[in-house]
């Protein structure tokens, strides 16, 4: 029985599922895509792979995409905790809300933010348009506070309630993308820093594992404007 995950840490989704796959103690044959190198475009990948992007998964030739599809057969497979996916039904429907409001409403905002200002300019060598980039940036506040008003509701320890589950451990990771463009949502929305925080906990020592490349990033980035 092999479990194979495509990935790139620096993909939101990626991270997503390689900390769900560890923290349910998962064996699972890492595949490293470096999406920084357009290996997602080579043929080889993209006869695994016709969308040519990550995360994926292999398991016993079942090959599947989409994050929250694979999140789905995962928890069929009894691959991982089911805590972080309950199988009660309404409890369940709680965290698929979350996950299908996301997609368009969260992670969007948040990816087209770093996209603009940090990953374009990389590949183009031209500057993101301070008029363009102001429209970006007013979308993710703008989801940034809908997030915080509508799902960490008072009260409530988590996204779905007081137990912590995969809608949690998917906004974490969406909301670590804008923190490399320079913008960390947890310095203006402060009910986010202390929700972060705990799932930051919560997924520890796999989290920081997940995201050691983008702090490397985001710590590089830092002292390069302390030196300015
Ligand atoms: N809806 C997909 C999104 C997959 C996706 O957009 N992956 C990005 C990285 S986060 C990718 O591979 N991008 C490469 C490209 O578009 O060239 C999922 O949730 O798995």
């Amino acid at each position: 029985m092999t479990l194979k995950l495509y990935y790139d840490l620096m993909s939101q989704p990626s991270r997503t599922l390689y900390i769900l796959l560890k923290v349910s103690k998962c064996d699972f044959e890492p595949k490293f895509v470096d999406l920084r190198k357009g290996e997602h475009y080579s043929n080889e990948y993209a006869k695994i792979n016709r969308f040519q992007k990550v995360p994926l998964i292999d398991h016993n030739g079942f090959v599947l995409s989409e994050s929250v599809a694979i999140l789905r057969y995962l928890s069929g497979e009894n691959l991982i905790l089911p805590s972080l996916y309950p199988k009660d039904n309404k409890i369940r429907a709680r965290v698929d809300e979350f996950l299908e409001w996301h997609h368009i409403e969260f992670r969007l905002h948040l990816s087209m933010y770093f996209r603009v200002k940090h990953m374009d300019p990389i590949i183009t060598g031209i500057p993101p348009n301070p008029k363009t980039l102001k429209g970006y940036e007013r979308r993710l506040i703008s989801a940034l506070e809908t997030f915080e008003v509508q799902w960490l509701k008072n009260g409530n320890e988590f996204i779905t309630g007081n137990t912590i589950t995969v809608a949690d451990l998917f906004a974490a990771s969406e909301l670590e993308q804008p923190r490399m463009a320079g913008y960390n949502p947890a310095e203006r929305f402060l009910r986010i820093g202390s929700w972060w925080q705990k799932v930051r906990e919560h997924f520890s020592p796999y989290y920081e594992e997940g995201h050691v490349i983008l702090n490397k990033i985001v710590n590089k980035q830092k002292q390069q404007s302390a030196k300015l």
